[in-house]
């Protein structure tokens, strides 16, 4: 029974995507955005009857009874300023932010004190189907025998979305991996190529599945919105830590390398390795990811031979989980499609000691990669530090930058992108690899 109205504030690409899908279940859908999108957002919704754009978030505060913010993170704190004192007397609240910190700091500070608080996470962006990805639903602020969590629920069910709950702080930390670590990590690939003026596409070192699944996945992120990164990284209190240690394990490792320090190497490389992978795989496991299933998602235009990689980012970051202590294992309740894909390279490397020997061989052996592994490295710290210092407008300039120069490629790169990731999901589902 669709007997409540549903608010969005924010009807930017997350905003338009819930608004399309709970009102193809038959609620009914009262929205905003700012007054300039107003005009083609009624033309957009036109033909369809649930769905009403109202002139601001007053009106669509006071006339719902689950009302969800979805706008940047960098604005949660004014929007609520603005429109939370008009929540409907008995209105539940929530917010789509990928950090709760601010948005429950936000919801705290300017929702009057009896109202209910239940917040909502989708962990994949806009044009993925929901069907079986994690939706985190936090239940922050509610009353004894309130039906609030139970409506949230109720309301989102026509995602078919694996639902988690937890709270807002579990999720900062959880995500702060499976988001804003993961991201570093491919910003950090894109400004190095950048940087030697290179497309990896185009070079012959870069040839292989996991290459693949680098490029495909670095130009992805730099084909969306600086401001869902950066908000989602500068604003989580949990990242911070988070991206500085990778970047010192990215710093540490290449350090050992150019100074061709074996056994140094070899012992931190292979501590990571029994710290974050040391339990078997148990009778039929199967690894996340095949390296073959990679191969054919290409943005290369003439088929070329494979050749070795050290794969620094990839130490990089099994390092990083060992030195923090954490099993990326349980993160996969908060993982998006990107971080089953990262954590299925890395563990592909990792779980074949042949190839994690030639890693370590080339990385020793091979200078070929030493000028891209150096900006690889100079970029891992300058994310790092910009994130540390909360710079939200030098995030953009750096994010940017490099934004216009793959742009080009952008359109070919993310049809070639969505089909890998297509595959890829379809193939871990097959095998029984959930999102949990
Ligand atoms: N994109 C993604 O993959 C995902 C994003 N999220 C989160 O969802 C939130 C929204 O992201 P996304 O939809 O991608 O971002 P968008 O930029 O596409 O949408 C945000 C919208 O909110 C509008 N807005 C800003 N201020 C107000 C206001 N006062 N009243 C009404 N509308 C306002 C913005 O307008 P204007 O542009 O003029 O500021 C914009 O249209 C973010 O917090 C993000 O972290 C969560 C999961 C996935
Ligand atoms: O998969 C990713 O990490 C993305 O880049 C898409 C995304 C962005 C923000 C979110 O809060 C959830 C998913």
């Amino acid at each position: 029974m669709c007997d409540a109205v549903v608010g969005i504030i924010g009807m930017g690409d997350m905003g338009r995507m819930y608004a399309r899908r709970i009102s193809q279940a038959g609620w009914r859908v009262h929205a905003c955005d700012v007054p300039d999108k107003l005009e083609a957002l009624r033309a957009e919704y036109a033909d369809n009857s649930n769905v009403s754009i109202l002139d601001s978030g007053h009106l669509v505060s006071r006339s719902s009874d689950w009302i969800m913010y979805a706008v940047e993170a960098k604005n949660i704190d004014a929007v609520v300023a603005a429109y939370g004192p008009s929540t409907k007397i008995g209105a539940v609240v929530g917010g789509q932010i990928s950090t709760k910190a601010p948005e429950i700091a936000a919801f705290e500070r300017h929702l009057p004190s009896d109202t209910e608080i239940v917040s909502c996470h989708s962990l994949h962006g806009p044009g993925v189907d929901p069907k079986g990805q994690p939706l985190v639903i936090i239940n922050h602020r509610t009353s004894e025998g309130s039906k609030a969590v139970a409506l949230v629920e109720r309301i989102l069910s026509c995602f078919k979305s694996r639902t988690v709950h937890l709270s807002a702080e579990a999720h900062d930390r959880i995500t702060a991996d499976t988001q804003a670590v993961t991201h570093a990590a491919f910003l950090s690939m894109g400004v190095a190529w950048q940087a030697n003026n290179q497309f990896p596409w185009e070079l012959p070192r870069y040839v292989g599945g996991i290459e693949n699944v680098k490029i495909n996945l670095m130009m992805r992120i730099y084909s969306n919105k600086w401001h869902v990164y950066a908000g989602l990284a500068i604003l989580n209190p949990a990242a911070k830590q988070q991206i500085r240690q990778y970047a010192e394990s990215v710093t540490a490792l290449f350090t050992l390398m150019i100074g061709r320090q074996r056994q140094e190497l070899v012992e931190r490389v292979y501590a990571a390795r029994a710290a974050v992978f040391g339990k078997a795989l148990k009778d039929g496991e199967e690894l996340l990811l095949q390296d073959d299933l990679l191969e054919r998602y290409s943005l290369r235009t003439q088929p070329t031979q494979r050749v070795r990689n050290n794969h620094l980012s990839l130490l990089a970051m099994v390092d990083c989980w060992s030195q923090l202590n954490i099993n990326p294992y349980d993160h996969m309740i908060c993982s998006t499609p990107l971080f089953r894909l990262w954590l299925g390279i890395t563990e592909y490397v990792f779980r074949n000691k042949d190839l994690l020997d030639e890693c370590i061989e080339t990385a020793l052996e091979d200078t070929s990669f030493r000028a891209d592994d150096f900006e690889f490295a100079h970029a891992a710290r300058g994310w790092s530090e910009c994130v540390d210092l909360g710079y939200m407008d030098a995030y953009r300039l750096r994010f940017e930058k490099i934004q216009r120069y793959f742009e080009p490629r952008f359109e070919e790169a993310n049809k070639v992108g969505n089909q890998m990731m297509q595959v890829i999901e379809e193939n871990l589902r097959q095998r029984g690899h959930k999102a949990e």
